[in-house]
C-alpha cells in the first residue's frame, strides 16, 4: 500500500500542474471562446523571467533585447515581476489576437492559438536559449511523514496551494459580478451587457487572471514540472485540455478535480508500469500522454454534443475553395519548372527544393481535410512519421516502391482511426482530439525505444537497378532522388486535384458547408469524413516516406507535434483551401527552399520559426485566403472587371412563364395513383413540447398534397421527423417499405427527399454544383477511384432538366447567396429534383416569391407531380396551396384537425377557428383523421 500512497501524493502535485492550466483554459474559453492551445507556451515566459532574476539577470522576453545584470533578487520580487510579465502577455494576446477574432470562425481561433503557441515558443528559444534549466524549489523543501511514508514537503505545499487558489477562483467566478457576467456572456453576448460590462473588459479580465494564475502556479511548482526548456511546457496543454473537458469547458470545480485526478492516475500507472513484470514492455513509454488522450476521447464521446461549446451555432466558415483545373499546359509548365529547380540547384538549395516538394504533400493533406471538409487535424506530421517508421522497418526487405506505398497505407489506417471521433466531434473539439493523438503518436510510437532505435536507417530507393538514393559522397541531394520526389508529387497532385473537382470533391464541400443539408441530398456524411481522413492520411504518409528517404534515417524530430503544427501554420499561410496553397506551404515549410534562401543569404535561419508563427497570426487576422487564395482572388476580380458589360445581372433571370413543352419526363417505373408515402401515428416531442402528436397522412404518386396549420403547428417538425432529421415515433412507409429506422441520407437515396424552410444550401458550391451534388450521390460505386482518373463529366439529364424547370440555367456559375431569397428556395427544389424523388417534401418553397413567380411555381409543381412524384407541400401562401393541391391536411398544436379538398378545407369551421384564433377547446376531442382516397386531379 505504501508505494501507492507515495505515488498518490506525487500524483497530486502533477495533477495540480494540470489543474492550474485547466482552470486557466476554462476561464479564457468562457471569457473569449478561444481554446487556448498556447496556455503551456505562455506559462514558460514568466517562468524564464523569474528564473533569470533569481540568477541576477533582468530579461525582457524579447529576442534581441539584451538582459541586464541586476544581482540576485529576493524571491518575492522575482515572483512579482514574473507574474507582471504574465499579466502583460495575457493582455497582449487578448487585445491583439483574441478580441479581433471574437466573431471569427472556429478554425481561425484554433489556428490563431496555434500561432501564438509557435511564436512564443520560438521567441523564448531565441531569447533564453534551448539548454535545459533545473528549477529551484520556492516552497519549503524536505520531507514530511504521512501514514508511515516520507513525502516531499514542497509537493504537498504546492498541491495544497493550487487547490485553495482554485477553490477561491471558482468561488470568485461563481459569485462576483465579473464572473457572473463572463458566464452570461458565454451563453449570450448580450446578456453581459445587462451587467454593464463590455465584452472587452471581460476579455481582458479573463485573459489576465488566467495567465497570472497559471504563471504563479508554475513558479511555485518548481521541480514538480521537471526541467525548464522552451518547449517542455508547451504540450502540458494536452492533459490540461483533458481536465478542462471533464469540466465541460465551463466548470472550474470540475476542471480542478479532473486535473488532480488525472495527475494521480498518471502517477499510479507510471508506478505500475515501472514495477510490475506483467506490464507490457511496449506500453512503458508515453503513458503520461496516453492517459489524457483516452480521457479526451472518452469524455467527448460520452458527453459529445452536450458540451456547451461557445460558437456551436456558428458554422465553421472556411475560406472559399478554389477548385483546381488540371490544365495540361499548366501542368507541363510546372513540371518543366520543377525539373529546372531540381537540376539547376545544388547542395542545400536542392535539398530545400526536395524538402519543399515532400512537405507540400503533407500540406495538401491539410487542404483535403481542413480546406475541403472542414475537419481540423493537428496530427498530420505524426501520420507522416508513422509512414516513415514503416519504411525504416520494411525498406530492406521489400523492393521500392512497396515500402513507400505500405507506409502511406499504414498512415491511412491510423488516420482513419484518429478520424473516427470526427463522426461525433466537430470544430475545436476535434482539434483537441487530434492534438492529443499527435502527442500519443510522438511519444508512444515515434519516441518508443522499442520501435525506433538508432538503427532505424532507411535504405536508398532503387528502381529497375537505378540508384535513386538521396546522398552520394559529399552530395547531400542527388538529382535522381529529386526527380523521383518530383514525379511522386506531380502524379499525386494531379490525381488529388481530379478528386477535388469531381463528384467526391463536391460531396466533401457539401459536408463542409452544411452537414444536415448534405444528409438531405443522400450524402453519407460519416463516409465522406472518413474518406477525407483516409485520403489526407495517405497523402501525409506519402510525404512522410519521402522525408524519410531524404533523411536516410527515421528521426522523431522530423515528425514531432510541433513540426506538425508548423506545417499547419504554413498550410494556412499558403492557402488552406487551394491545392496551389499546398505548394506555397511546402516552399515555406521547415528546411524548405524559402528557409534555405533566407538562411543562406540573410542569416535569418534562427528567426524562421518566429517568422512563420507571426506570419500565421497575420494570415489569420488579415488574409484567411492565404497567399495562393489572395493571388487568385485578385485574378478573379480582374477577370470579372474585364467581363463586366458583357453580362446583365445574370443571377436574377426573368422566369420563362411562356415555356411550352413539359421539361420533365415520367420514368416508366412509376404508376400514377399508387400510395407512395404513408405515415402513421408520427409523434415528435422536444422536452415537454409535443410538436407532432399522432399524424397520419397518405400521399399518392402524382398527387400534390398540402399540409397547413398556423405558425408553430408542427409542420416543419413533421417533415423533419419523416425525413429522418429529428427523433420521432410512429411509422413512415415509402412505396410500401418501412423506412422509419433508416438514417436521413438513406431515406433520401430511396426517394424520400425534402427541401428546407431555412434554405440550407451549400454556400461553397456553385448553383450548378448544388444540384449536381444531389445527382452524384446516385452514381457512387467506386466513385472515389473513378474520380481520380475521370473527374469531368457533363451534368446528367436529370440535372439539366431540374435546372431548366426552375429557370436556374442562367445562374449556373453563381453562388447560391447571390440569388434573391425566393430563387434560393427554388434552387433547393431543383437540388431535391436531382435525386429523382418518389416523394418530395416541400417546406415553404414559395416563401420569398412574388405572385407571378408563385403562379409559375404552381405550374412547375404540376409538372413534377405529372412525372409520378408524390408532393407534400407545406406553405403559408394559401393561394398556392389551394390552387395546386388535390387534398389538404390541417394540423394544429401538432394534431390533425381536418383533411379534404381545398374547397372543403376552406369552409371547415375548425380550420377557420384555428387560423382566426377562435376557441379551440372542442379540438381536444378530435380523432386522428383517416385520409379519404381522392381522385387525382388532371392526371
Ligand atoms: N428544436 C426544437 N426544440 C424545442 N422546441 C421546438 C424545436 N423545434 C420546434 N419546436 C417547437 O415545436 C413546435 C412546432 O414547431 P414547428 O417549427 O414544427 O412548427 P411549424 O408549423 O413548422 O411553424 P411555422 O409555420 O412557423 O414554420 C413549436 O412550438 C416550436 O416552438
Amino acid at each position: 500500500m505504501t508505494p501507492y500512497l507515495l505515488f498518490l501524493f506525487l500524483g497530486l502535485s502533477l495533477g495540480a500542474v494540470y489543474a492550474s492550466m485547466a482552470l486557466s483554459i476554462t476561464l479564457t474559453y468562457q471569457g473569449s471562446g478561444v481554446i487556448n492551445f498556447a496556455a503551456g507556451a505562455m506559462a514558460t515566459v514568466p517562468l524564464y523571467v523569474y528564473d533569470d532574476l533569481r540568477n541576477g539577470l533582468f530579461s525582457l522576453p524579447l529576442p534581441g533585447v539584451p538582459s541586464m545584470e541586476v544581482g540576485e533578487q529576493p524571491v518575492w520580487l522575482a515572483i512579482l515581476l514574473g507574474i507582471a510579465v504574465a499579466a502583460v502577455l495575457g493582455l497582449l494576446v487578448e487585445v491583439l489576437i483574441s478580441r479581433p477574432l471574437r466573431r471569427a470562425p472556429v478554425l481561425a481561433k484554433v489556428v490563431a492559438a496555434v500561432g501564438v503557441m509557435l511564436t512564443i515558443q520560438a521567441c523564448v528559444a531565441l531569447k533564453f536559449g534551448s539548454d535545459a534549466r533545473s528549477l529551484t524549489a520556492v516552497l519549503p523543501t524536505g520531507t514530511m511523514r504521512i501514514a508511515g511514508i516520507q513525502v516531499p514537503t514542497d509537493r504537498l505545499w504546492f498541491a495544497g496551494i493550487v487547490v485553495l487558489a482554485g477553490v477561491a477562483l471558482a468561488i470568485w467566478f461563481r459569485r462576483s459580478r465579473v464572473g457572473l457576467a463572463v458566464q452570461a456572456a458565454a451563453e449570450n453576448q448580450r446578456a453581459a451587457e445587462f451587467a454593464r460590462l463590455s465584452p472587452n473588459v471581460l476579455g481582458i479580465v479573463t485573459w489576465v487572471v488566467s495567465s497570472v494564475f497559471v504563471a504563479l502556479s508554475m513558479i511555485l511548482a518548481g521541480p514538480a514540472i521537471g526541467v525548464l526548456t522552451p518547449g517542455n511546457m508547451t504540450l502540458l496543454v494536452v492533459p490540461a485540455l483533458a481536465a478542462a473537458l471533464i469540466g465541460r469547458m465551463s466548470s472550474l470545480w470540475a476542471a480542478l478535480a479532473g486535473g488532480l485526478a488525472m495527475g494521480v492516475l498518471v502517477a499510479e500507472l507510471q508506478f505500475l508500469s515501472q514495477t510490475k513484470t506483467w506490464w507490457p514492455e511496449w506500453a512503458k513509454q508515453g503513458l503520461t500522454d496516453a492517459v489524457p488522450f483516452v480521457v479526451i476521447v472518452v469524455v467527448l464521446f460520452v458527453v459529445g454534443r452536450s458540451i456547451p461549446m461557445r460558437g456551436d451555432d456558428e458554422q465553421l466558415k472556411l475560406p472559399a475553395v478554389r477548385l483546381p483545373r488540371n490544365r495540361p499546359l499548366v501542368i507541363a509548365a510546372l513540371l518543366v519548372g520543377g525539373v529546372a529547380l531540381v537540376t539547376l540547384t545544388d547542395g542545400s538549395y536542392r535539398f530545400g527544393v526536395i524538402n519543399s516538394l515532400a512537405l507540400s504533400l503533407i500540406a495538401l493533406s491539410l487542404v483535403v481535410l481542413t480546406g475541403m471538409v472542414g475537419q481540423i487535424s493537428l496530427a498530420q506530421a505524426g501520420l507522416a512519421g508513422a509512414a516513415g517508421l514503416v519504411v525504416s522497418k520494411l525498406g530492406t526487405h521489400l523492393p521500392f516502391p512497396l515500402p513507400m506505398i505500405i507506409g502511406a497505407l499504414v498512415a491511412m489506417v491510423i488516420g482513419v482511426l484518429i478520424g473516427l471521433p470526427a463522426l461525433r466531434i466537430r470544430g475545436a473539439q476535434l482539434a483537441v482530439v487530434t492534438l492529443a493523438a499527435a502527442v500519443v503518436v510522438q511519444q508512444f510510437v515515434l519516441g518508443n525505444r522499442l520501435f525506433v532505435s538508432t538503427e532505424n536507417a532507411i535504405p536508398d530507393p532503387q528502381l529497375f537497378g537505378l540508384d535513386l538514393g538521396v546522398r552520394e559522397g559529399t552530395t547531400i541531394a542527388r538529382v535522381p532522388f529529386g526527380l523521383l520526389v518530383l514525379a511522386v508529387v506531380a502524379v499525386t497532385f494531379v490525381l488529388v486535384c481530379n478528386v477535388i473537382r469531381s463528384g467526391t470533391g463536391r460531396r466533401m464541400l457539401a459536408v463542409r458547408s452544411n452537414e444536415r443539408a448534405a444528409a438531405s441530398v443522400g450524402i453519407n456524411v460519416s463516409a465522406v469524413k472518413l474518406t477525407a481522413f483516409a485520403l489526407a492520411s495517405f497523402l501525409a504518409g506519402l510525404g512522410g516516406t519521402l522525408i524519410g528517404y531524404s533523411r536516410g534515417v527515421l528521426s522523431v524530430e522530423s515528425f514531432g507535434v510541433l513540426v506538425g503544427l508548423s506545417i499547419l501554420a504554413v498550410a494556412y499561410i499558403g492557402g488552406i483551401a487551394s491545392a496551389s496553397g499546398a505548394f506555397v506551404a511546402g516552399a515555406m515549410g521547415a528546411v524548405g527552399i524559402v528557409f534555405v534562401i533566407l538562411d543562406r543569404n540573410l542569416d535569418l535561419g534562427p528567426y524562421y520559426s518566429v517568422i512563420t508563427g507571426l506570419g500565421l497570426l497575420l494570415a489569420v487576422l488579415f488574409n484567411p485566403l492565404g497567399v495562393a487564395g489572395g493571388i487568385r482572388a485578385e485574378y478573379d476580380k480582374l477577370r470579372a472587371r474585364l467581363r463586366r458589360g458583357r453580362r446583365q445581372d445574370p443571377l436574377v433571370p426573368v422566369r420563362d412563364v411562356t415555356r411550352g413543352d413539359p421539361v420533365l419526363r415520367r420514368p416508366a417505373t412509376r404508376t400514377i395513383g399508387e400510395v407512395c408515402l404513408r405515415t402513421s401515428d408520427v409523434r415528435v416531442t422536444y422536452g415537454g413540447v409535443k410538436a407532432v402528436d399522432g399524424v397520419d397522412i397518405e400521399v399518392r404518386a402524382g398527387e400534390i398534397v398540402g399540409l397547413i396549420g398556423p405558425n408553430g403547428a408542427g409542420k416543419t417538425s413533421f417533415i423533419d421527423a419523416i425525413s429522418g432529421f429529428t427523433p420521432a415515433t410512429g411509422t413512415v412507409e415509402l412505396g410500401g417499405r418501412d423506412v422509419s429506422s433508416l438514417p436521413a441520407h438513406r431515406r433520401a437515396r430511396l426517394g424520400l427527399v425534402r427541401t428546407w424552410q431555412s434554405m440550407e444550401l451549400f454556400d461553397d458550391l456553385s448553383v450548378l454544383g448544388n444540384v449536381r451534388v444531389a445527382d452524384d450521390v446516385r452514381h457512387r460505386s467506386f466513385a472515389f477511384v473513378r474520380d481520380m482518373f475521370r473527374p469531368s463529366r457533363t451534368p446528367s439529364g436529370t440535372v439539366t432538366d431540374a435546372m431548366t424547370l426552375l429557370s436556374m440555367t442562367d445562374s449556373s456559375d453563381g453562388r447560391p447567396e447571390e440569388l434573391p431569397l425566393g430563387r434560393q428556395k427554388l434552387l433547393g427544389v431543383a437540388r431535391a429534383l436531382a435525386l429523382t424523388p418518389q416523394v418530395l417534401l416541400l417546406d415553404e418553397p414559395a416563401a420569398g416569391l412574388d405572385t407571378p413567380e408563385s403562379i409559375e411555381f404552381g405550374n412547375d409543381l404540376h409538372q413534377i407531380a405529372a412525372t409520378g412524384v408524390g408532393c407534400l407541400l407545406v406553405d403559408h401562401d394559401m393561394h398556392l396551396v389551394f390552387g395546386v393541391c388535390d387534398r389538404v391536411y390541417v394540423i394544429e398544436f401538432g394534431r390533425p384537425i381536418a383533411v379534404g379538398t381545398p374547397e372543403e378545407i376552406r369552409r371547415n369551421p375548425k380550420v377557420l377557428a384555428a387560423y382566426l384564433g377562435g376557441e379551440h377547446s372542442e379540438l381536444d376531442d378530435v380523432e386522428p383523421v383517416t385520409p379519404e382516397p381522392t381522385a387525382i386531379g388532371g392526371l
